[in-house]
């Protein structure tokens, strides 16, 4: 089985491009923000503090997480209750860096992401995220740092989102991704690392340039 490790910041194009690249190969597709997306739901509907690592670390034993890996049928369920859009909310992604800090709450998922990848049935599988180059499969046959430019991020996300301004949604794409960093490294890529910059690429073109290095490798 092949495993494609892709790492990059806020609105690089990892789940879309992944997403994309999946469906080309006919592999699975594992996104893990959302599983920190949705630990912080779950904090946010159950009155976890977020801020609080001994309470946020509690709730990961009430916390049943579910999540599809066909990037054709992707789903994510908490209790079984879909919240594929709820964990998008900006109240979500306010506080999503708060969870995802806690050391506990990082080796519970990596340990969660490791299974779901072993059990694959897929010929392949690409997971993306912040640490999966680094922590989560540093012997992934491909592994990839997908960056763009911030002007480029920015200009994608803002492009998304008709209710918000352009100047808030580029904060939090900033802010975020500074808060993620102090945490794990993705700006840089780790030795064996290969940086697609997507900068000057259109969409298609950077699903090809990932599927390509895949390929290469196979
Ligand atoms: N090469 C590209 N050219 C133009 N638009 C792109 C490109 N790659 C991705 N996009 C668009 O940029 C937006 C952000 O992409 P996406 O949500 O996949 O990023 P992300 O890295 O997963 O972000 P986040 O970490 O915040 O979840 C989407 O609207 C996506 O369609
Ligand atoms: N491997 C990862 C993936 C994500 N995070 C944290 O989750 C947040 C949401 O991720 P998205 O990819 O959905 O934007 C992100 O801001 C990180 O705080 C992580 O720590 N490690």
């Amino acid at each position: 089985m092949t495993v494609v490790a892709i790492d990059g910041p806020a609105g690089s194009g990892k789940s879309s491009v992944s997403k994309g690249a999946a469906v080309e190969l006919d592999y699975a597709y594992l996104d893990t923000g959302a599983a920190y997306r949705a630990l912080a739901w779950f904090c946010l509907e159950n009155g976890v503090d977020t801020l609080g690592p001994s309470e946020i670390i509690e709730a990961l034993d009430d916390f049943d997480y579910e999540i599809g890996t066909d990037p054709e049928q992707y789903f994510v369920r908490v209790g079984g209750e879909d919240v594929v859009e709820a964990i998008r909310e900006p109240r979500v992604t306010a506080v999503v860096s708060s969870v995802a800090r806690v050391p506990e709450v990082r080796s519970f998922l990596t340990e969660l992401f490791r299974t779901i990848i072993r059990t694959t049935e897929k010929p392949g599988i690409i997971v993306e995220g912040r640490d999966i180059t680094t922590v989560v499969v540093p012997d992934a046959e491909v592994r990839i740092l997908l960056t763009a430019s911030e002007e480029a991020r920015m200009a994608r996300r803002s492009a998304e989102l008709s209710t918000e301004s352009a100047a808030i949604t580029a904060q939090q794409l900033s802010s975020r991704d500074a808060q993620d960093s102090r945490v794990v490294d993705f700006m840089n890529a780790a030795d064996g690392v290969v940086t697609v910059d997507s900068t000057e690429l259109d969409f298609e073109q950077t699903v090809s340039a990932v599927v390509e290095l895949v390929r290469d490798a196979a």
